[in-house]
């Protein structure tokens, strides 16, 4: 008997995560439950809102007036307990509203949709109104698709209290149904009805005999349609005899993947993966214990095979198991994988999926019919129950970090549900976060090792090239001459290539050669981006697009040319210096197609090219055979930016792609061009040092005070108007320097390096912190001070370890 609800209410601009009290109408009393989403009014007037219950009190006693839910929309909690309390530790953690938790927590469709509509409140007589409304009592207030004149007379009338606004919400989240069909009658009760019909009925007579084909079955019409080859009117013709009966039939939408199958042959497993099974598996056996095992092995070491021994083995005790990816799209090798051993058992869950299909996967996994889920970074998220197991592969990948809020790591949230079900966690990947790795020394991890590929096979052998030699050799040209003698080597003998274009804080832009203008975005400060595909100038932030100037905006002058490599303008060079090679080249205008990068891959894996050119976007999960060589073409960029990460991002990109070459039973060999040949990330990259590379790194971190010695936290505050932004970023450092640990560091405050981004200035500082007690609650009280100032326009979001500092 629940008279009070407790709501989140979920109003974008209403920063609060303080729950909302609303009254149960008796109607709802037996139906309700804490996790669900109602529809309740909200503010003044008429308008509704969706929002989540988070609890249900008996209590009755208020002050004032409550008002009433008007309506639930959920049959099943949406929330289930673990979720719920999940949502409240999430909102701690990342400084985050709850409710964007919510809705980072589910899929889509679960967001209501708005629509505001026009009333009107008295008679009409006014012609005014007669025309505004097309002579209904009622119209759709959509002023992005209105003359903005008709938007301010009906603004107008509002005003004059003419017309009210009413909202109206749509739930988006729908199952998808098809009308089947289900025989009513018995075989010899066909062959009754087949007797009455006259000879010429021939398209009656063959209904009949299918539906005495399928007998207790129920179909979708649009099936019956396609066997039977018969018209829709038959079987409304069918209908009316009362010889079919039609329904409606849920049908989930399950994304298709369109991957080579893989071969399902399962593998005995080598000593060093044995040692490392049983050692998780006997985890898995223990009930409530939270492990988490460090799975270190060097590219084509098998790690993937110990991920599907450990979801096996977890199945089996009845338990569920969850796998993350870094990006879906870009391993589809690895879902086909998982899909081949354990078939409907898995659902996959990722950003190309549309909407419904979501949501279907979502309900799949929710229902407890799907097992295991394999994801990228939001599946983390999965519905599953009693939960097992949770393996997150190349976990060191930035993208498990949502940049956005709630700004949230995934293997945090694993850590949380872990302890939450006592599952075991697997954090795989050959180049260990620092974090991690720093982790597994302190025996805070246990860690495991795979130090050798399957079947002995030697890591590449790895050559490093001087670009600047080459450059005084020959100008101008992406290729050196022993990366290009290399892939024609590879053609000769019809093995094949992958080159990489590093494209990290890389772009193309155009530059006048007469004035030295360069294009640059009207609302940030960063210059445009050529997208020759469109034939458009795109800036990468705010999406502001124009096209390509023929002469030049500042001086009118001819000479405006081309910048930066682009991978187009790399195949291009490539194709002109080896003619008859047959190049892929996978980036994102060749990628943006719906399933357009498992084509290309299948294309790959099929041979039908001797090279697969392409951003960072190859360097992943790739097992090919028949790949002997792989060329990285630039590998500094990333070691140009202001990030203390950029060594060690350098290090694990060049680690991961150069493991793409020679896994099977082929030799495999990486050529680096670069022009910092004796930076210590590129020199212990070609020696497959990655120990060396973790001491080093370690003392260059430690003298530094950053992570993993110290941990990080990022403020940023952004407005319209720079001083505002400098002032209030400014008053935040005076507040945390009065009420921080003395041992915590201030870095800043200083503008971002791209200061003014979609016509906001930004700024920013940065705290380290070895152990700091105030830290929460003093930043807890700072949000706070978010609400009262995001009315004034000044925004502030806090970033607890962030993974990119530009
Ligand atoms: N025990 C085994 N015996 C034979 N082949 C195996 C065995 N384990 C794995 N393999 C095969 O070895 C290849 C490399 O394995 P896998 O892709 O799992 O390596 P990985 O460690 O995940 O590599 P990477 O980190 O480079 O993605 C695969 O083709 C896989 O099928
Ligand atoms: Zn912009
Ligand atoms: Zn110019």
């Amino acid at each position: 008997m629940a008279e009070i609800a407790q709501v989140i209410v979920d109003v974008p601009t209403m920063q609060t995560n303080r729950p909302y009290t609303y009254q149960v109408p008796a109607q709802f009393d037996r139906q309700i439950q804490v996790g669900m989403r109602v529809i309740i009014p909200f503010g003044n007037g008429s308008r509704q809102v969706q929002g989540f219950v988070v609890g249900l009190d008996e209590q009755t006693e208020f002050d004032g007036e409550l008002k009433s839910i008007i309506s639930i929309m959920d049959l099943n909690p949406v929330l289930n307990q673990e979720l719920l309390a999940m949502s409240q530790w999430l909102a701690d953690s990342c400084y985050a509203f709850r409710i964007s938790c919510m809705h980072t927590m589910l899929p889509n469709v679960m967001k209501t949709k708005t629509q505001r509509y026009l009333q009107i409140i008295d008679e009409l007589s006014e012609t005014d109104l007669f025309e505004l409304f097309h002579g209904q009592d009622e119209i759709l207030f959509d002023p992005e698709n209105m003359p903005a004149e008709t938007v301010s007379r009906l603004l107008k009338l509002k005003r004059q209290h003419q017309i009210e606004v009413t909202y109206a919400l749509t739930d988006q989240a729908k199952a998808k149904f098809v009308t089947s069909i289900k025989p009513t009658m018995s075989f010899e009760r066909y062959e009754e009805e087949r007797s009455l019909l006259r000879a010429s009925a021939k398209a009656q007579n063959k209904l009949l005999s299918f539906l005495q084909s399928i007998l207790g079955k129920e179909m979708s019409l649009s099936e019956a349609k396609e066997i039977t080859g018969l018209a829709n009117s038959i079987f409304t013709t069918g209908e009316k005899k009362q010889w079919l009966e039609k329904d409606q039939l849920e049908v989930l939408r399950t994304p298709q993947t369109t991957l080579n199958s893989d071969n399902k042959v399962i593998p005995e497993l080598t000593a060093d993966q044995k040692v490392a099974v049983d050692a998780i598996c006997e985890s898995i056996n223990q009930e409530k214990t939270a492990e988490t095992f460090l799975l270190q092995g060097v590219t084509g070491s098998g790690k993937t095979e110990v991920y599907l021994r450990a979801i096996e083995e977890t199945l089996s005790e009845d338990k569920t198991a969850l796998m993350l990816v870094p990006e879906i799209s870009l391993t589809p090798q690895m879902v086909t994988r998982v899909k081949g051993r354990f078939g409907e058992l898995v659902a996959v869950l990722h950003s190309g999926l549309s909407n419904g299909e979501r949501y279907d996967e979502w309900r799949r996994i929710e229902r407890g019919e799907a097992k295991v889920v394999v994801g990228a970074r939001s599946a983390i998220f999965a519905p599953l129950q009693s939960i097992g197991l949770i393996i997150m592969d190349e976990e060191h990948e930035t993208s498990y970090k949502q940049d956005e809020t709630p700004r949230y790591h995934a293997r945090n949230v694993a850590k949380w549900r872990s302890e939450y079900y006592g599952a075991t966690i697997v954090l795989g990947s050959a180049t260990p976060s620092l974090e991690s790795r720093a982790r597994a020394q302190k025996g805070v991890y246990h860690h495991l090792l795979l130090p050798e590929r399957i079947n002995q096979q030697p890591l590449p052998a790895v050559q490093v090239i001087d670009m600047r030699q080459e450059l005084r050799k020959h100008a101008e040209s992406n290729f050196s001459t022993a990366l290009l003698d290399a892939v024609k080597d590879r053609i000769s003998r019809g093995e094949q290539s992958i080159l990489m274009l590093n494209r990290r804080g890389y772009s193309s832009f155009i530059m006048c050669r007469d004035c030295g203008f360069v294009m640059q975005c009207p609302n940030c400060d960063i210059s445009l981006t050529l997208h020759m595909d469109t034939h458009t100038m795109k800036c990468h932030y705010c999406g502001h697009e124009e096209g390509i100037p023929k002469i030049c905006p500042n001086c009118q002058g001819h000479k405006i040319r081309y910048y930066g490599t682009g991978t187009q303008k790399v195949q291009e060079e490539l194709q002109s210096l080896i003619p008859d090679a047959k190049i892929l080249r996978m980036d994102v205008d060749t990628t943006r197609r719906k399933g357009a990068h498992e084509k290309l891959l299948n294309a790959f894996g099929n041979q039908e090219a001797d090279i697969l050119l392409g951003t960072q976007m190859i360097a992943k999960g790739l097992d090919f055979p028949n790949v002997t060589l792989v060329g990285v073409i630039n590998a500094d960029t990333a070691l140009g930016l202001p990030d203390f990460r950029s060594s060690e991002r350098t290090f694990q990109l060049l680690t991961q792609v150069s493991g793409r070459a020679g896994r099977a039973d082929k030799a495999g060999a990486v050529i680096v061009q670069t022009f910092n040949p004796d930076h210590y990330a590129i020199k212990l990259a070609q020696h497959h040092d990655y120990e060396r590379f973790f001491q080093t790194e370690m003392n260059i971190r430690h003298r530094g005070k950053y992570p993993p010695y110290f941990y990080t936290l990022q403020i940023s505050v952004s407005h319209e108007e720079e001083v505002q932004a400098a002032k209030s970023i400014m008053e935040i450092a005076q507040f945390l320097k009065a009420n921080l640990a003395a041992t915590s560091i201030i870095l800043g405050p200083t503008p971002k390096s791209i200061a003014r981004m979609n016509r906001k200035y930004y700024y920013q500082l940065v705290i380290k912190y070895k152990q700091d007690n105030q830290l929460h609650s003093t930043l807890t009280q700072m949000m706070d001070q978010i609400q009262k100032q995001s009315r004034q326009g000044i925004q502030i979001s806090i970033d607890p370890e962030p993974q990119h500092f530009i």
